[in-house]
């Protein structure tokens, strides 16, 4: 069997498609996770996998001034140095990077050691690290063929691959019903899934905390509003919620994989969700083929993703400064937009049946496949 590395870092959208390879690969190779010192995947990979985890010092370089790349650089070349080290303990055959400022150290070690490695991007439009990380790469795997160009890639260009998003396997299995009853939830029940992406969205929990009295009364509401301290203030706003009401409201910080309330789970359970649009809700939405209002993050390359899905009739987009409007806001364009996919069957239906085609269920074996070639083609 070969010994492989996997790694992605920073947030949760580099780690669950790197789980879900994982997954793909099972009994197949001897999988290690190398992650950063402390970061999210630390977390992740320990608590939802089993696949042992290693770490290394990553430096996250922010904009592109000398003094920025300076005070980088001892931590880039630490970095290098300890992923020398561990490429030599653990002799991987073939390395696949998922994103973050980890895989940078990791890629220049295994340039030297000359490891094959493969860098995959989920998202239409890459950040800075995957960019570099391309130029390094044998391999540059994409979810969308959109992404290419933009990495100086055609489709068919020898170093690239189409092979879409890669989720866990459990996805297309879990049942509605089951789903629902890990919840508590009614089988009559409209469900509204609202969540922002691995770390929470602050201003998508609190447009969410405004319309509560005005959309509970429609549906269940599965609230996922993130680790960051957002938990505390939305429990004492439900609190002042009419009993009938704070009973449909379902809040949490954060759904892990492996319990029965899993993301997989509330997504298996929804009938429209409200999210942000990074690039897993590009597969986990067509996966169950759940109708979505994306809400995008401003400040990084969300609204390429979203308009992927609005352009597919697979989603409607509401921008985040826009999400409450100008007057009342249970009018606003978030509201307008959850009460009409809540009371209109037939358009949730052809929403959700566009979402669904756009599913690529062998995604994480097509990735699994091509590391196992890389790592045979380096013996
Ligand atoms: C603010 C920011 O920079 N966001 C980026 C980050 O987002 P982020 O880390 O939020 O990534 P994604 O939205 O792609 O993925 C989040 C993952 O976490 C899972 N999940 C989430 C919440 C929870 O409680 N439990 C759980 O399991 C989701 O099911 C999903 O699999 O990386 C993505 C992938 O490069 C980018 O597209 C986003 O633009």
């Amino acid at each position: 069997m070969p010994r492989l590395i996997l790694s992605g870092g920073g947030t949760g959208g580099h780690v669950y498609p790197a789980l879900a390879v994982a997954e793909a690969l099972a009994e197949r190779a001897h999988v290690v996770y190398v992650g950063s010192v402390g970061g999210m995947e630390e977390r992740i990979v320990t608590q939802e996998s089993t696949l042992p985890f290693r770490s290394l010092p990553a430096a996250a370089v922010r904009g592109r001034g000398p003094v920025q790349v300076a005070r980088s650089l001892p931590i880039l070349m630490r970095g290098i140095g300890a992923a020398l080290a561990l490429l030599r303990r653990e002799q991987p055959a073939a390395i696949l990077g998922t994103g973050g400022y980890v895989c940078v150290p990791l890629f220049v070690a295994a340039k030297l050691r000359r490891v094959p490695t493969m860098i995959y991007l989920p998202d239409v439009v890459p950040g800075l690290a995957v960019k570099v990380l391309s130029r390094i790469a044998d391999v540059t795997a994409v979810n969308v063929s959109d992404a290419l160009p933009r990495l100086g890639l055609y489709e068919g260009h020898p170093r690239a691959m189409v092979t879409g998003y890669p989720v866990r396997a459990e996805l297309f299995s879990t049942d509605r019903e089951a789903a629902r009853a890990a919840f508590g939830i009614a089988p009559d029940q409209l469900v509204l899934l609202v969540y922002g992406g691995s770390r929470g969205a602050r201003s998508v929990n609190r447009a969410i905390a405004t319309l509560l009295p005005s959309l509970l009364p429609l549906c269940t509401i599965i609230h996922v509003c993130g680790r960051e301290g957002d938990h505390v203030w939305l429990e004492a706003t439900a609190a002042q919620l009419e009993p009938e009401l704070r009973g449909r409201y379902l809040l949490f910080p954060y759904l892990a994989g492996g319990s029965a309330q899993s993301m997989t789970a509330a997504l298996a359970a929804a009938d429209v969700a409200v999210c942000r649009s990074g690039a897993s809700t590009l597969a986990e939405l067509p996966a169950v083929g759940l109708p979505a209002v994306l809400v995008p993050y401003p400040y990084v390359h969300q609204d390429e993703n979203a308009d992927y899905l609005v352009q597919r009739g697979a989603a409607m987009k509401v921008a985040d400064h826009a999400m409450l409007g100008d007057g009342d806001p249970t009018d606003g364009p978030l509201a307008q937009a959850i009460r009409t996919l809540l009371s209109d069957v037939v358009m949730r239906e052809q929403m959700a049946a566009r979402s669904r085609a756009l599913a690529r269920p062998d995604a994480a074996q097509r990735l699994a496949d091509a590391l196992i070639d890389l790592a045979r083609s380096s013996a």
